[in-house]
């Protein structure tokens, strides 16, 4: 792989095109959700949606039929056009987009229908079944060289699925190809299928990946049946768990943001809240919405709760200049137990800044002594 100078890094890749962020701000993303633009149903309700949700994004790729393809983008042109406070760091919701995929007929017309239509307004371009660095640096000079003929001043920011094989080797060289890109997040179903895995579901866990306890002692386990057997505990296993640990990993080298990705099974509420969980406790920032109900789910997850900030509060006001040993509750805490309670007080700070209920339930709590 050839890597660029320093220096290049942060070189615009067109002349006129907007300077490369130095870093990616770390605007609240809890909830990514997905309308598709040729849905007259669901394009009616983004407006309502503005300020419930973090993102709304136009999805263009899979989920479009064929013969929406075009419908949806020129969907997606209007909505961005018509709707206030939608995208463009004026609103509470940024808007983002799924393009459709780099070899597919449609995503040439994507980009150089968007960028100049409403390059100003959309925040960040999802780019689907990302491979390589190649593919991003392919993405990062077409959208200078639009960014420039648009007169763009801020670029657009990139964001990666991580969907193949392939992808997931090269995870580390996707997240470092270039300033724009804003995060990744895990394409469960396509990798699934890219990979080979015998699982027919869109994201979560599977009953069939599990481990169980053992037989009780003095029993040989080849004697005993575990259909007949249900007094051997067995504990459900995550698919994902490696792909997302590494992904969050490779995100937080590089300076970028890791995403859950989409729960298929929409009506099951708790094992979504589960799935969303685990990603939040692993260090993504945020998730995917398919459905209105899940958008609550995915605010709710990572929002860190008011029993972690008021615990994170008193390690904060205990510790000091931050150095040294204290107990609390029992519990030690030090110098690196203060910066994972840093992580979840400024993640507050964050969101209480865009989210007026949640900001009135880290206020009203009150600051014990240690
Ligand atoms: C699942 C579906 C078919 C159920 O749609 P439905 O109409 O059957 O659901 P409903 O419960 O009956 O809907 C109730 C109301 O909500 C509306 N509605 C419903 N959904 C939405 C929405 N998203 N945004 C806004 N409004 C929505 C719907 O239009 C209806 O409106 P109404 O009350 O006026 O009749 C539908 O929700 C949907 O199409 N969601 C988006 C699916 C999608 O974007 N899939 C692609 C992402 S996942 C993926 O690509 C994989 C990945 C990463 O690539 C990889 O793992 O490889
Ligand atoms: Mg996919």
């Amino acid at each position: 792989m050839s890597l660029k100078s320093a220096r290049d890094f942060f070189r615009p890749l067109a002349v006129g095109a907007p300077a490369p962020l130095r870093e990616i701000p770390a605007r609240p993303s809890r909830a990514i959700h997905f309308f598709d633009p040729s849905n007259e149903k669901m394009a009616a309700k983004v407006p309502g949606m503005i300020g419930t949700v973090d993102v709304l994004l136009g999805n263009l790729e899979d989920a479009i039929k064929a013969d929406n393809k075009v419908a949806a983008r020129e969907g997606l042109v209007r909505i961005a056009q018509s709707t206030a406070n939608l995208g463009g760091q004026s609103g509470p919701t940024q808007l983002w987009t799924r393009i459709n995929a780099l070899d597919s007929p449609w995503v040439l017309d994507d980009l150089t229908t968007l960028v100049p239509a409403i390059g100003d307004k959309l925040d960040v371009i999802m780019v689907p079944k990302v491979q390589g660095a190649e593919d991003i640096h392919y993405i990062d000079r077409l959208l200078a060289q639009l960014e420039a003929k648009a007169g763009l001043t801020r670029p657009i920011l990139v964001h990666a699925i991580l969907e193949t094989a392939r992808g997931v080797a090269n995870v580390e060289e996707i997240c470092g190809a270039s300033p724009r890109m804003q995060g990744l997040s895990l394409g469960p179903a396509d990798l699934a299928a890219d990979r080979k895995m015998k699982t027919t579901r869109v994201g979560g866990g599977h009953p069939g990946y599990l481990v169980r306890q053992d037989p009780p002692r003095g029993t040989d386990s080849a004697e005993t049946d575990p259909v007949f057997d249900p007094g051997r505990a067995i504990f459900q296993q995550d698919l994902w768990h490696y792909t997302i640990a590494k992904m969050v990993d490779a995100c937080a080298m590089h300076g970028i943001y890791p995403y859950y990705g989409p729960f298929g099974d929409i009506a099951d509420v708790v094992a979504c809240e589960d799935q969303f969980r685990n990603a939040f406790l692993l260090g993504c920032v945020g998730t995917w919405s398919l459905h209105p109900k899940q958008i609550a789910i995915a605010n709710r997850v990572f929002s860190p709760s008011v029993e972690d900030i008021a615990h994170a509060r008193r390690v904060v006001a205990a510790m000091g200049d931050g150095t040294g040993a204290v107990m609390i509750d029992g519990k030690m805490e030090d110098d690196a137990s203060l910066k994972q309670c840093l992580v979840l007080v400024e993640l507050a700070e964050q969101l209480a800044a865009i989210d007026p209920e949640l900001k009135k339930q880290y206020d009203a709590i009150e600051t014990v002594e240690a």
